[in-house]
């Protein structure tokens, strides 16, 4: 790939709404992009390959669980800067936000809001510092929008519990030490347990044969009788409520973070603009292509300024989940466009890996599905709006 010489776009000087430490924050986590991950991330991509040396780097660069405090590891920060850190790892590539949203909302939240303090303890500080790696286990072969409905149980044997079941498209699967998985008990109420590698029949099977996420490992988690020891079952929670509560904060990361990869493509497609010659001058100079570039710096901008003040209501604890599905279709929507209009600005070169544009279009389209697809998050939305469920 070519030398990265992204340049963020900031059309309303947004900037001047973050204080110091955001600013100190995002940018040690753009030059950790810059540095570390743009120049191997599209042969990793092409490979179908989980750069996994990225995990203890993550780890010491403190964007796995940052709002998370600090005596279990955890920065202490707000939710500006965690959508800060999402949206700079995003500009590299999904993958990699991804990676560190499942470490950080999905499975060091729940430990750290309904774990007991001995898990607490025992887990946060090494997923912190990525000397673990966690996988966050939901969705099932025949659940995915409705994981209410899911089949993996659980049945009471005294001192531990015996798990039963499947989870399909899970992120980090293939390489995670620990795993937060959601079963039903036998009263039908879902519980949430931490799962570690090693446990008798518990296996994590590898997803092959994605055109998209392709620098994220995924896999299957397969439970067939495993002895979970009680003390592994999350004590402070039960119902749909653990979960939930787990995708709200993963999809605020989301929000912001597909707003890097449009900040990427849209700077790509600029720079592009201005060095390509055809017809004797810079395709820049037509107006089809100024109309695409102006389109997409307004929606990025608007999506900058939608995620900012998520972020301040989340900061203030005021935030709905409702709100967050808005923020995360809206980033989905942004790149999604500004991801097609920017590979088609760079013509043939486009499709190439010698930019990050074809990679990040195709990441958007996972990106788009998890943690509520498209669809879904509208329905949330007209829920809210309206107060008729049209899920079913
Ligand atoms: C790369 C990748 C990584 C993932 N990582 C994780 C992970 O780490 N952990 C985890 O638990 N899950 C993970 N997922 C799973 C993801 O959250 C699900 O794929 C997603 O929730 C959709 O479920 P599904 O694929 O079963 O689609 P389905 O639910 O079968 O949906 C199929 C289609 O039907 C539509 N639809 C469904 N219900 C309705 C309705 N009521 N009204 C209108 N339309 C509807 C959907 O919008 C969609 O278009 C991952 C998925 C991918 C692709």
């Amino acid at each position: 790939m070519a030398r990265d010489q992204f340049q963020s776009p900031d059309y309303l000087n947004l900037d001047e709404l973050l204080s110091e430490e955001h600013l100190m924050v995002r940018d040690a986590v753009r030059n950790y992009v810059k540095q570390e991950i743009s120049p191997i991330i599209e042969d990793y991509a092409q490979r179908a390959e989980f750069p996994q040396q990225i995990v203890k780097q993550m780890g010491e660069l403190g964007v796995f669980g940052p709002t998370v405090p600090a005596e279990y590891g955890g920065g202490g920060l707000d939710y500006i800067s965690y959508g800060l850190m999402m949206q700079e790892l995003e500009r590299g590539d999904s993958g990699v936000r991804s990676t560190a949203s499942v470490q950080g909302s999905l499975v060091m939240f729940p430990i750290y809001e309904f774990g007991s303090e001995e898990q607490r303890r025992k887990y946060l500080p090494k997923l912190a510092s990525g000397e673990w790696l966690g996988c966050f286990g939901l969705t099932e072969p025949n659940h995915g929008s409705n994981p209410a409905g899911m089949l993996t149980n659980i049945k009471d044997a005294g001192d531990h519990v015996i798990l039963n079941g499947a989870k399909m498209w899970i992120s980090n699967a293939p390489f995670a030490q620990v795993a937060v998985v959601w079963a039903k008990d036998e009263e039908g109420v879902v519980r949430g347990m931490i799962l570690e590698r090693g446990m008798e029949g518990f296996t994590t099977p590898t997803t092959h044969n994605k055109w998209s996420l392709r620098a994220s490992a995924t896999g299957e988690l397969v439970f067939d009788n495993v002895k979970v020891p009680k003390e592994n079952i999350l004590p402070n929670v039960k119902g749909m409520r653990g979960p939930l509560s787990c995708l709200t904060k993963a999809r605020f990361g989301i929000a912001w973070g597909t707003v890097g990869a449009a900040m990427d493509c849209y700077d790509t497609a600029l720079r592009y603009s201005k060095e390509r010659i055809q017809f004797g001058r810079p395709i820049g100079g037509f107006q089809l292509q100024q109309k695409k570039l102006a389109e997409m710096i307004s929606e990025i901008t608007k999506a900058q300024l939608l995620n900012w003040r998520v972020a301040v209501l989340m900061n203030e604890g005021k935030v709905t989940p409702a709100q967050v599905s808005m923020a995360k279709r809206n980033g989905c929507e942004v790149a999604h466009k500004v991801a097609r209009d920017a590979r088609q600005m760079l013509g043939g070169m486009g499709i190439t890996g010698e930019y990050p544009v074809m990679r990040h279009m195709m990441n958007i389209e996972s990106v788009i599905t998890y943690e509520g697809t498209h669809d879904i998050h509208l329905l949330i939305t007209g829920m809210d709006v309206t107060g008729f469920n049209a899920f079913n």
